[in-house]
């Protein structure tokens, strides 16, 4: 069975037309949340029409009136990168949007804890933490960093998961190899600038991940 990919951080109709020409699974578009990625939730369902993969809206710490505009937009998931309890995925998750959440982690323990969402997230996105000293208020993903996979080792992973986090065309069969991640997802690894796709480093990142026969 082929890894599925995600092509995150997308701002421009072109990079969305390439990312699912080229075989794509989940499209994502950082909305409405500190970064140099970030758009508005008319701006991303302007990007999303046409689309026939999974349509992911990136966001922290969503207000009611965001989650509903943005399953008003169309989209089929939300994506969590912030500080939500399992309470509030949960709610978020009786909208009837997919939810992602995504958790940075460092260690075994905060892989376990992790997984304490998976009742309420149809998805748990593993990612790495903000660069060490970044301000409180810094970006909570996109930083192209990577964190110690072998953390994943052994860990009793939920069946639904991603890895994220410093992933590029040229370590993603080395990540899928080492972790068997069933997804696999790269903003700034398959970019000129933030936000800034390259047609060619977005199809070798998708022939790569998928070109690999996964267990499971
Ligand atoms: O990409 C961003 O700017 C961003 C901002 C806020 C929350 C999440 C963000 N991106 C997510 O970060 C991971 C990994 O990115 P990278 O490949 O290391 O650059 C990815 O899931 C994006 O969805």
């Amino acid at each position: 069975m082929p890894t599925q990919v995600k092509i995150c951080g997308l701002t421009r109709a072109e990079d969305v037309e390439t990312a699912q020409a080229a075989g794509a699974d989940f499209l994502g578009f950082i909305v409405e949340v500190k970064s140099a990625r970030r758009l508005s939730v008319a701006q991303a369902a302007a990007l999303i029409k046409d689309v026939k993969v999974n349509t992911v809206a990136v966001t922290g710490d969503p207000s009611d009136q965001l989650v509903a505009d943005i399953k008003a937009a169309g989209f089929s998931h939300i994506q969590l990168h912030g500080f939500e309890t399992l309470a509030r995925v949960a709610e978020i998750a009786r909208t009837g949007l997919s939810v992602i959440k995504a958790v940075p982690v460092d260690s075994r323990d905060e892989v376990a804890l992790a997984t304490d969402y998976s009742g309420a997230a149809d998805l748990i996105l593993f990612d790495a933490k903000p660069p060490k000293g970044a301000p409180k208020d810094a970006p909570r993903g996109g930083h192209g960093l990577r964190f110690d996979w072998s953390i994943l080792t052994g860990a009793a992973l939920p069946k639904q998961w991603a890895l994220a986090g410093g992933l590029t065309p040229d370590n993603v069969a080395q990540a899928i190899r080492h972790t068997n991640a069933p997804i696999v997802d790269v903003a700034s690894g398959v970019e000129t600038s933030p936000g800034i796709k390259d047609a060619a480093l977005i199809k070798v990142f998708i022939a790569r991940a998928k070109e690999l026969d996964r267990n499971g």
